[in-house]
This record gives structure tokens, C-alpha cells and sequence, in this order.
């Protein structure tokens, strides 16, 4: 019999770019409410716990309201797109490259936080080197970012797309976070291995998908000795053996006049850059990536399909 899949919040945004990568699949048996039914807490109860796994695709409070109705049911496994339990040591962190033994991890789980968007690119820029003792203790991480206008879900594509909303937003690119306390800090923190909190800086640009990540350092304050080249061979040997983060090769991005938000759009892959100049003493780390794609959906089926063959 075919595993039953139930993915609670099917009709936001991250749900339904998840239906949409599972449509005609024949290896799953997808659950499903009607929309307009997508709120009733009896039939989402019966839903979640006649499941093996669940994605849930809510909000934070309505994550924690979920993982409630089937902690007591062993049989099914959790998959939570939200923020709720990204940092709970008893959830496995759903970012299958960060590094050897996270796929095996996550095969195993009952309980997989997947990652949210913008830490996907920043730990999977950060992670390597602090693995690898580049990035040592202390050093002031600061992650710049610009994120397509769906990480915002449905309100926020209203309020991009519809100029009669009443908080429409007409900006073609806007800062936000400005406060310096983004929900998405603790997680870069924890999951990149870093003992001081990066300084994060999101935007969003009049794009639907897509993203880029950015993580500017000082060579001279970094280990003894790093140059633009060890830490692109880092990265490389970081992510070899697998399909999914890629790192550009340096003559390529040597040659890249600029990089574009959206080229990953519709896309489950994450590539990394290197920037700078040979022999020069900064360098610019670039994460590209869907943030519906690896930052979202793309990598709650990857989880899924990673749980569904242990
Ligand atoms: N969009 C993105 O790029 C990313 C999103 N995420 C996370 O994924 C989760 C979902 O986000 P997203 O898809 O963008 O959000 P959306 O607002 O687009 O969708 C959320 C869905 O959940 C439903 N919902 C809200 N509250 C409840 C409830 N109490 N019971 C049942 N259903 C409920 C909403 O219904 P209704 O229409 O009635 O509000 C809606 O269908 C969030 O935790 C978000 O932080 C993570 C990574 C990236
Ligand atoms: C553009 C936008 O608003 N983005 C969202 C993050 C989207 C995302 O990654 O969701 P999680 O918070 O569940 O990780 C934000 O900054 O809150």
C-alpha cells in the first residue's frame, strides 16, 4: 500500500507548490480537505493522524496545534515547514547537505523542522567553514539578503499583486527585519555553528520567486592564511557527492557581470558562489536559490522522499 501523505495547509503557498511537485506521483497517497474546509480542526485531526507523514505547511501556532493532535500517535512522522521547532534539539533539521550524516538523520526522524529560506543560503555558506575552522570564534557574521515576495505567503502576494489591497505595497524592492530580531536569527545561529548571532538583513523585490543570500567577510580576520581559493575549495569539498548545492566553479564567477534573483525560479537547487578578487583581502559568499524551491517546498519533498526510503 501506498504511504499516505497529508500535507495540513495544502492551500497556502508552500502546500500548494508541494501538491504541485508531487502531482502524478503513484508511489504516494495523497490526503486531502477541501478548501473550504482548510481551518476545520476536527477534520484536520482525522487527516493528520490517518497519515505516515505529515507536512505541515502553517503558521507557528497552528504547527504547534498539529504536532499536539498526533504526538500521542506514533505512527505518524512530521515534516513542519514553520519556524516552531527549527532549533528544538528533539526535531531533526531538514537540510539534507549541511553536512555527511543529515540525510541519514533525517531518514531516521519522526520529527523533521524543514529550513527556513533565507537560512538555507546563509548556513549553507556559514556551516563549511566554521566545520572546516576558516570562520573562527567571534568573528561578526553579517547576512544580507532579497527574497521573492511569496516568502511573505498569501499576504504578502495580495499585497504585491493587488493594487486595490488596503496595506498594498507599491516599493519595488524594500528592507524589512529593521529591528534587527528576525525569527530566522536563532536558526542561522544554532544550524550554521556560529557562537555569536549574525547581523541579518532581509528585503524583498517586486519578484515572485527566487533569492539571494549574501555573506560579505575579512579575509585578514578569518583563519591564518585563507584566501579566496581555500574557502571556494571548502565549499567544494563540502558539497561533493551530491546534486543539489552546487558551488560555481572561480572562473565562472570571475567572468558573472551580475547574478540574477530569479535564475533558480521554479527550481529544488541551490548554487553557492564565491566572490572577490585573487589576492585582494575581502571576499562576497553568494547563496542563489527558489525560495519556494530548496528554501521551501523543493525541500520538503526531498525530506519526504528521504523519510519514505528508510
Ligand atoms: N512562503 C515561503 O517562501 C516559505 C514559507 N515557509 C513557512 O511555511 C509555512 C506556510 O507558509 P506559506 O505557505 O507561505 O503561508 P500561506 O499564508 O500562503 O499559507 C498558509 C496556509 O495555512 C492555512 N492556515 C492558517 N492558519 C491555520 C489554522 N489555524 N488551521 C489550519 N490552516 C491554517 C492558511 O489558511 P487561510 O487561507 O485561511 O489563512 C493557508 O492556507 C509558514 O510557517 C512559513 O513561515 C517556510 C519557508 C519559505
Ligand atoms: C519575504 C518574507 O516575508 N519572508 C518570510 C520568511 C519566509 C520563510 O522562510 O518562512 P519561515 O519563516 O517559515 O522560514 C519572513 O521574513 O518572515
Amino acid at each position: 500500500m501506498a504511504p499516505k501523505i497529508f500535507i495540513d495547509g495544502e492551500h497556502g503557498t508552500t502546500g500548494l507548490q508541494i501538491r504541485t511537485r508531487m502531482a502524478g506521483r503513484r508511489d504516494v497517497e495523497l490526503l486531502s480537505i477541501p478548501e473550504a474546509e482548510r481551518r476545520n480542526a476536527a477534520m484536520r485531526q482525522d487527516m493528520l493522524n490517518g497519515a505516515d507523514i505529515a507536512i505541515l505547511c502553517l503558521p507557528d501556532d497552528a504547527s504547534k496545534e498539529a504536532v499536539q493532535m498526533v504526538s500521542a500517535n506514533n505512527n505518524v512522522r512530521v515534516i513542519d515547514t514553520s519556524t516552531a521547532f527549527r532549533v528544538n534539539p528533539g526535531w531533526a533539521y531538514g537540510f539534507a547537505e549541511m553536512d555527511k550524516q543529515q540525510a541519514d538523520k533525517i531518514a531516521a526522524a519522526r520529527f523533521v523542522a524543514n529550513p527556513g529560506c533565507y537560512p538555507t543560503g546563509a548556513i549553507g555558506l556559514i556551516r563549511p567553514l566554521r566545520a572546516a575552522g576558516i570562520l573562527p570564534d567571534g568573528y561578526p557574521v553579517t547576512v544580507n539578503a532579497v527574497s521573492g515576495y511569496t516568502g511573505g505567503g498569501k499576504q504578502m502576494i495580495a499585497q504585491m499583486e493587488n493594487p486595490d489591497h488596503p496595506d498594498t505595497i507599491t516599493a519595488p524592492h524594500f528592507l524589512y527585519g529593521l529591528p534587527l530580531t528576525h525569527k530566522h536569527v536563532p536558526e542561522m545561529t544554532v544550524h550554521g555553528l556560529l557562537d555569536r548571532a549574525p547581523i541579518f538583513s532581509p528585503s524583498v523585490g517586486k519578484f515572485a520567486q527566487g533569492m539571494i543570500v549574501q555573506v560579505p567577510l575579512h579575509l585578514d580576520d578569518l583563519a591564518e592564511g585563507t584566501t579566496m581559493e581555500s574557502i571556494h575549495a571548502a565549499l567544494v569539498a563540502h558539497y561533493a557527492g551530491q546534486d543539489i548545492v552546487s558551488v560555481v566553479p572561480l572562473a565562472e564567477s570571475k567572468t558573472l557581470p551580475r547574478v540574477n534573483a530569479v535564475e533558480l525560479e521554479g527550481k529544488d537547487t541551490m548554487k553557492l558562489f564565491v566572490f572577490g578578487t585573487a589576492g585582494a583581502s575581502q571576499v562576497n559568499l553568494v547563496a542563489l536559490l527558489d525560495n519556494l524551491g530548496k528554501g521551501a517546498s523543493g525541500a520538503a519533498v526531498q525530506n519526504m522522499d528521504l523519510m519514505l526510503a528508510s
